[in-house]
């Protein structure tokens, strides 16, 4: 296919950079432990400096894939499927999550929000950076926010952001993961002193799963 045409069908969602799709466990937040197909597209720019997928930020070496390929592969592993990359809502999620529900699907993603929302999705995890902020109502439609604890600060941050989202969605801190064994103390006597928080690790990464 021409050039051309390619990008045509990636601004429209119809094809996406695909980094990598795997079969695990969900690690993190109110799904883990639940085995889930991982759709990690390419492309974001918020640039978070503890980012654990830097490989995914340049869309340009993740090579333009079909949706009906992605949808065709993912449908074989899991009943629930996990969106995340990179940032998914750089695309347009619309043409992916509409063939992932008329294969009656589970889907979920994992987002910053630092794009506007697309797609349909059966669960939302919001993880708002510092650099870029959430745009559009996501806090509203979020199922779950997820911070990111580095330091300090990001406890202010948590609450800043817990202020927006609805009254059903589960709050979770998550340490950083190069601070973890500094961060962890302060993340678990913060959600014991204010309980509407609870704990979330990066479980998979204990497992040494993907
Ligand atoms: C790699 S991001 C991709 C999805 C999206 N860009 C986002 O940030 O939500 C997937 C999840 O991993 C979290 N994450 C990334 N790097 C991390 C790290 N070093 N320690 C803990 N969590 C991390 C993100 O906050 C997000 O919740
Ligand atoms: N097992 C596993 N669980 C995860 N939950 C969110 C992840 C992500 O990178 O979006 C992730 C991941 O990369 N692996
Ligand atoms: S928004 Fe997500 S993918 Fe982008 S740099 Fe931050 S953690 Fe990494
Ligand atoms: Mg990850």
């Amino acid at each position: 296919m021409e050039a051309k045409a390619v990008m045509e069908l990636v601004n429209e969602g119809k094809m996406l950079p695909l980094m990598e799709e795997f079969y695990t466990i969900q690690g993190e937040g109110y799904h883990k432990g639940t085995a889930a197909y991982f759709i990690r597209i390419g492309g974001c720019d918020v640039g978070c400096h503890w980012c654990d997928v830097k490989e995914s930020w340049n869309a340009e070496i993740h090579p333009p894939s079909a949706v009906e390929t992605i949808v065709e592969n993912a449908a074989k592993y899991s009943d629930t499927i996990v969106v995340t990359g990179g940032e998914p809502l750089t695309w347009d999620m619309n043409p992916l999550t509409t063939l992932l529900r008329e294969k009656q699907l589970k889907i979920h993603i994992e987002t910053s929000g630092a794009y506007p929302l697309s797609g349909t999705w059966d669960w939302i995890c919001l993880s708002p950076k510092k650099n870029k902020a959430p745009v559009g109502d996501i806090h509203l439609r979020a199922d779950e926010l997820k911070v990111i604890v580095y330091n300090r600060d990001d406890l202010r941050f948590a609450e800043e952001h817990a202020a927006k989202v609805s009254e059903n969605c589960v709050l979770y801190l998550q340490p950083e993961w190069s601070v973890r064994e500094k961060v962890t103390p302060l993340i678990v006597d913060y959600v014991m002193a204010h309980p509407k928080w609870k704990v979330s690790l990066q479980t998979h990464k204990y497992l040494n799963i993907p």
